[in-house]
C-alpha cells in the first residue's frame, strides 16, 4: 500500500520546521521516508503537507499531497484515503520507525477485516500516526469532519478496528514510535541511532 506522511504541521514546539531540520546531515523527514519505504508492503510514499510548503518537498523529490484543511492529522488521513486508497500513515517526525513494525501492521490489517489497524500501548493511548487505514475510513472521517469533530483517536474508536499490542512485541518495535517534538528530542535521536542496529 501506499505510505503517507502527514508533513502540515506547525512545529511550534521545535521553533522552526523540524521536518527540514538536519539531522546527521539530512533533512529529518528523509530520515523518515527512507526507514518507511524499506518496509515490504509500502510500495511508495507520499508528502502530504500546505500549499506554501508544496515545493520545499517537492524539491526533496517527494511527490506532494496538498492539505488544504490544515485542521490536524485528521484532515491529512482522510485526504490521503480520499486520494490514493487504502494508506500506511506516518508522522514526518519519526525518525526510528521499523520498516519490520510496518510491515506487521499491515500485514495484520490485510488479515483482519478492520478499517484501522493501529498500535496501542498498555495504557491505552493509541498510536494514530503509525497505523494502517482502509479507503473505506475516509467517509466516517469525512463525516467527523463535517461535525466539527477533529479527534482522529476519536474517530477510530467509533469504528471496527484492529489494536496491535506494542508491550507483546520486540523492544525495538516501540521505538518506531519515537518523534521528534522540541530540541531536546534530537539528543535521544541520536543516541537511539548510534547504539541500536534494527535491521
Ligand atoms: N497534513 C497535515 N499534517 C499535520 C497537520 N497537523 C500536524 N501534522 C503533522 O502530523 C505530525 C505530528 O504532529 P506534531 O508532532 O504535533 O507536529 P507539529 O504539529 O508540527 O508540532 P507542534 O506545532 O509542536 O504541535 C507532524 O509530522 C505534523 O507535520 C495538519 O493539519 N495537516
Ligand atoms: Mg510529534
Amino acid at each position: 500500500m501506499m505510505g503517507v506522511i502527514l508533513a502540515g504541521g506547525k512545529s511550534k514546539r521545535f521553533g522552526e520546521d523540524k521536518l527540514l531540520y538536519r539531522v546527521d546531515g539530512k533533512p529529518l523527514i528523509l530520515h523518515t521516508t527512507e526507514r518507511l519505504l524499506k518496509a515490504r508492503l509500502v510500495e511508495d510514499v507520499l508528502i502530504v503537507t500546505s500549499k506554501e510548503r508544496r515545493e520545499k518537498f517537492e524539491d526533496l523529490g517527494f511527490s506532494v499531497l496538498v492539505d488544504e484543511l490544515l485542521i490536524g492529522p485528521i484532515g491529512g488521513v482522510y485526504i490521503s484515503l480520499k486520494e490514493v486508497g487504502d494508506a500506511f500513515v506516518v508522522a514526518g517526525d519519526m525518525p526510528r520507525i521499523n520498516p519490520s513494525f510496518v510491515d506487521l501492521i499491515i500485514g495484520t490489517f490485510y488479515k483482519s477485516e478492520s478499517l484501522v489497524c493501529v498500535p496501542v500501548w498498555e495504557n491505552g493511548y493509541m498510536e494514530p500516526l503509525h497505523a494502517a487505514y482502509s479507503k473505506d475510513f475516509a467517509e466516517v472521517l469525512r463525516k467527523a469532519i463535517e461535525r466539527e469533530e477533529y479527534s482522529l483517536n476519536q474517530a477510530i474508536r467509533g469504528v471496527n478496528f484492529c489494536e496491535i499490542e506494542i508491550e507483546n512485541l520486540p523492544p525495538e518495535f516501540g521505538e518506531s514510535l519515537f518523534n521528534i517534538n522540541k530540541k531536546s528530542d534530537l539528543k535521544s535521536a541520536q543516541l537511539l541511532g548510534q547504539n541500536h542496529v534494527l535491521f
